[in-house]
């Protein structure tokens, strides 16, 4: 195979469809003491498309999120969420973008002491409290079944779910108040093959239902095969790429050389190939524990 050793364009400014961009990242720099994490990284996230983050431990994955998300102060850099400069402390600001995007952390991060329901509720309560709590309930019942849950999930405590119950609340919760952006981090982590591949079904129909735009961080090669239309690889401090799993997969660099030519690669290949050859007899259902 022949590996063409110029390295991928990142952003797409040269297309000039502007509004197409829903996060803008420029020259983003992050350090802790003399650690350098990022060092002037850039990256554009297209409006409705699912993006997979990819990278080494510690390369800067969840940072990047965090700083995306306005949860980390960035050392330099510019960084624009729905338009929004998210490093504008007015408090305003960052409640327009808290309430267009939904988080799923990788542990659902929800509250042990409340019921699936209630934890799908904290959101609502928050930006709409004035609506009658018999709304609220239904509004979080709709989301919970939307999540591939059964209605009586909703009543249920966080530690009486399976793992892939508890992610499918995490994700209930995280689309709560309906954001055009979800952000999900590691979400296959820790789930079996079977409930990984129908985690990943429930993604992109959501996304493909609801319009969403996706960034993913994720190991999980399976996941990036399946439903990412383009990977964006961070490496020596920066986005060296962002692209279809095809272009990215043939850059000459050491890490995506391993990451994507292993022996783990080729079995999630085979399996995406296999998927698209049996389309047709695919389960749409993404019910799954
Ligand atoms: N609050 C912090 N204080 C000091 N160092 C930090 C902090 N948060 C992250 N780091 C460091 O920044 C680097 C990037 O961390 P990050 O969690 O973003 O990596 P990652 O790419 O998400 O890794 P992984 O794939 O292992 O989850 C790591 O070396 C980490 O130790």
């Amino acid at each position: 195979m022949t590996i063409p050793d110029s390295r991928l364009p990142i952003p797409d400014e040269a297309d000039g469809k502007a509004d197409d961009v829903i996060i803008r990242i420029r020259g983003l720099v992050n350090r802790f003491g003399d650690q350098v994490v990022h060092d002037g990284l850039d990256l554009d996230v297209k409006r409705g498309e699912i993006i997979g983050v990819v990278g080494g431990s510690g390369t800067g994955k969840s940072v990047m999120m965090r700083s995306v998300l306005g949860l980390r102060r960035p050392n330099a850099g510019e960084i624009e969420v729905l338009g929004i400069d998210a490093r504008n402390p007015d408090p305003r600001l960052r409640r327009e973008i808290e309430r267009n995007t939904g988080v799923l952390f990788q542990d659902g991060a929800l509250f042990s002491s409340l019921t699936v329901g209630e934890n799908v509720q904290v959101p609502l309560k928050e930006y709409h409290g004035d609506l009658p709590d018999s709304l609220r309930y239904e509004l979080a019942l709709l989301k919970v079944k939307l999540s591939g849950l059964p209605a009586d999930a909703i009543d249920k405590l966080p530690s009486q779910l399976s793992g892939g119950m508890r992610k499918r609340a995490g994700l209930a919760r995280a689309l709560a108040l309906d954001p055009p952006l979800l952000f999900l981090d590691e979400p296959t982590a820790g789930l079996d093959p079977i409930g990984a591949a129908a985690f990943d079904r429930l993604i992109r129909t959501l996304q493909q239902a609801l319009g969403l735009t996706v960034f993913l961080i994720t190991h999980d090669l399976d996941t990036l095969y399946a439903i990412c239309d383009r990977i964006a690889v961070l490496a020596d401090k920066k986005v060296i790429a962002c692209a279809p799993i095809e272009e990215v997969e043939k850059l000459d660099h050491p890490w995506v050389q391993e990451y994507f030519h292993g022996p783990r690669a080729r079995a999630a290949q085979v399996a995406r190939d296999k998927n698209v050859a049996g389309t047709a007899h695919k389960p749409t259902d993404a019910q799954a524990g």
